[in-house]
């Protein structure tokens, strides 16, 4: 395997203004210092609050947008100055955006992406009966892409970013908006994708999505990266501390801040579901605290207790919170 993105210390400074009287300069470090590099056929994850700098970053792998400082290099190019030798290699598609001419069929509109490419009609149209095949939407490709719900535009989307058969594939954020069967069909043509030896990089808020999809993943808060590994790695990060769920008919603030007090209690939040109130409990696997725990919740209507595997979440909120 080799590196097929290589970043740097890279850097990226908006300068905005603020105020209405006195106008005064704002540089906003987008991208403070990240260095990271992505192998031949990996599926890589950027991960982040809004505004921790993902999109600024994909940009400036795809070559849309200059570094400030830093090195930023794509296929052993760099993406500022050799743009030229990258652009034909690789292909983004944005989530929630059109991306795709409605009024057109999806054949018609990968014959028309497959053009500005200035790929020869043969090898366009053998291209686009296997795209529309990957993407399941053979089928469906001669109807009017207006007609077509969200999910399946979404797919045409990745059709669309295939076109040119990339080594590279971004993708910012691609199953936002859509419906939990959509994402699902989405995440099985990525992992396609890395089967047909594709390189892709993706951003989501999803953490389950990133845990189900990537080789690796870079956790990125405000414009620096906290940590980079495997799903399973970044979970062992999070030494020392076990979670438990309690299902409970009631879940009072009194009762949260009770256990809360509990000794070795590091967090504990509440949810709703149609089962009831879910009780989410952060503790130090050094400390017992069931017995207290199960004191505390006496004639609240207990319905489930399960001791839980640390998530991608619990890590990615301890990093966040830690920097
Ligand atoms: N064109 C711009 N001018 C000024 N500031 C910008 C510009 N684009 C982005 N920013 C700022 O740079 C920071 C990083 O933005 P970016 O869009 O890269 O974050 P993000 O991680 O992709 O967020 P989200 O998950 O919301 O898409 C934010 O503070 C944002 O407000």
């Amino acid at each position: 395997m080799s590196a097929v993105i290589e970043v740097r210390d890279l850097k990226r400074e908006y300068i905005t203004t603020k105020g209405w009287v006195k106008r005064k300069k704002e540089i906003i470090h987008a991208v403070n210092g990240i260095t990271f590099e992505v192998q031949e056929g990996e599926i890589f994850g950027l991960l982040g609050q809004n505004g921790a700098g993902k999109t600024t970053t994909i940009k400036m792998l795809i070559t849309l947008l200059a570094p400030t400082s830093g090195e930023c290099k794509v296929l052993g190019f760099r993406t500022f100055g050799e743009e030229d030798n990258i652009r034909k290699r690789i292909n983004f598609i944005f989530g929630g955006e059109m991306g795709v001419y409605r009024r057109l069929s999806a054949r018609d509109n990968l014959k028309y992406f497959a053009n500005l490419y200035h790929i020869d009609f043969p090898v366009a149209s053998k291209r686009i009966e296997e795209i529309l095949d990957l993407v399941g939407l053979s089928d469906k490709a001669d109807l009017l892409v207006e007609t077509y719900s969200k999910g399946m535009v979404q797919r045409l989307q990745i059709a669309r970013g295939l076109i040119n058969d990339p080594d590279i594939l971004f993708m910012d954020e691609p199953t936002v908006g859509l419906d939990p069967l959509g994402a699902r069909m989405l995440r099985d043509i990525i992992k396609k994708l890395k089967e047909k030896g594709k390189t892709v990089l993706l951003t989501t808020h999803y953490m389950y999505e990133a845990d189900e999809l990537c080789d690796r993943i870079a956790i990125i808060n405000k414009g620096k990266l906290v940590a980079l590994d495997t799903p399973n790695n970044l979970k062992h990060m999070v030494n020392g501390i076990s979670s438990i769920e309690v299902l409970v008919g009631e879940a009072s603030e009194q009762l949260i801040s009770e256990i809360k007090n509990i000794r070795g209690v590091k967090s504990v939040s509440a949810s709703v579901n149609e089962k009831g109130n879910i009780i989410y409990i952060k503790h130090k696997s050094d400390c017992d605290i069931s017995g207290t725990l199960f004191d505390v919740l006496k004639n609240k209507k207990i319905t489930s207790f399960t001791q839980k595997e640390i998530t991608l979440e619990d890590v990615y909120i301890q990093l966040v919170e830690e920097n």
